[in-house]
């Protein structure tokens, strides 16, 4: 156990520093979204790891780096000052929150603030346990955070958009609607991960461990679209198993596909399993944008991917609601969707 100093994040006994030798580089592709054969680019990448960066995005350096100074401002703050502008209400996921990862005893070396999306696409205001007239920095803080969702919500839905021709669909927007819907169900998630703790210790203490800073797992909704300043701890599990590190680049984006795009696709399209480790000395701090769809939304293999398949229908049907809800109750780690596979799978 590791029980860290108090003041940095709560005190709190965290699992061991594992000792591991650094994971491998990933070899990540990398997709312009303005190539000609982007569509072909992106279903190739989520067929293989359902992991890829994006450049050509469109997107102003200047809002990425206003975004990130904000954030960094904001978790510069004390827990109680962080608490109070943000909110940490009872019984809901949402506002600020440290080391408590869902409601499953799930840990890890982070901090984060996490805001529901709303159907102007803004983020939701936290009203509830938050302070009724927030500071004006976090007003500005919540402007552009405003202003990136609505960067990163067209950007998944350009996404979707390419996933649809390079699948060959003939309802051309029938993954962009899941997203688009004015009850679409997105969240944006900001996560701060302070440099490793034993980093400020004297060199002979130092153990070089790796320490967890969010574990392993898969994002449940359709496709995440990820930020980062440029530190790195970010990697993912590939097809054989083996965990590879992604380097961080502050100027592009990197997408997950979720699982509710390996259902959609029954099975052609890969969840990736990802998870990052603390190890910098440099605090780490992403930005990332969750695009589900709307709660009583019937989510189902589509159509013409299950004919590709033989007719072999993969995952049963259920709506949003109630795979939130199962995902809700289960451990970070776990396999979410195998509860939700046909039997003769
Ligand atoms: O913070 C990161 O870089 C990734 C975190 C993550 O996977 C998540 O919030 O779902
Ligand atoms: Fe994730």
């Amino acid at each position: 156990m590791v029980v860290l100093a108090k003041g940095e994040l709560e005190e709190i006994a965290l699992p061991a520093v594992q000792k591991a030798a650094a994971s491998p580089v990933a070899d990540v592709p990398e997709i312009d979204l303005g190539w000609e054969d982007a569509a072909a680019a992106v279903v190739a990448a989520c067929e293989g790891n359902g992991f890829f960066k994006v450049t050509g995005h469109g997107v102003a350096p200047e809002l990425l780096a206003r975004v990130e100074a904000a954030a960094a401002a904001f978790f510069a703050m004390t827990p109680p000052e962080k608490e109070a502008a943000a909110g940490v209400p009872p019984g809901s996921p949402f506002g600020y929150g440290s080391k408590r990862i869902g409601s499953n005893g799930d840990l890890g070396w982070v901090e984060y603030l996490l805001l529901a999306v709303t159907a102007a696409g803004e983020t939701a205001p936290l009203s509830a346990g938050g302070e009724a007239s927030p500071s004006p920095a976090f007003c500005l803080f919540r402007d552009l955070l405003n202003e990136y969702v609505v960067a990163v919500r067209s950007m998944a839905c350009n996404l979707l958009g390419l996933i649809a021709e390079g699948l060959g669909l003939r309802e051309k927007d029938a993954l962009v609607r899941l997203v688009s819907h004015e009850e679409s169900d997105s969240m944006l998630r900001v996560n701060h991960y302070p440099p490793h703790p034993e980093l400020k210790l004297p060199l002979q203490l130092q153990g070089h461990g790796n320490l967890t800073g969010f574990g392993e797992h898969t994002d449940p909704q359709i496709i995440s679209v990820l930020r980062s300043n440029d530190t790195s701890g970010l990697e993912i599990s590939l097809r054989d198993g083996s965990w590879a590190s992604v380097p961080p680049d502050r100027n592009s984006f990197f997408v997950n596909v979720g699982d509710l795009l390996q259902v959609l696709t029954n099975g052609r399209f890969r969840s990736v399993r990802h998870r990052v480790m603390v190890s910098s000395p440099r605090p780490r701090v992403s930005v990332i944008f969750f695009a589900g769809p709307p709660p009583q939304e019937r989510l189902v293999p589509l159509p013409w991917l299950v004919a590709e398949d033989g007719g072999h229908r993969r995952y049963r049907e259920f709506t949003w609601r109630e795979y939130k809800a199962s995902a809700d109750r289960t451990k970070l780690a776990e396999n979410r969707l195998c509860h939700f596979e046909t039997e003769d799978d």
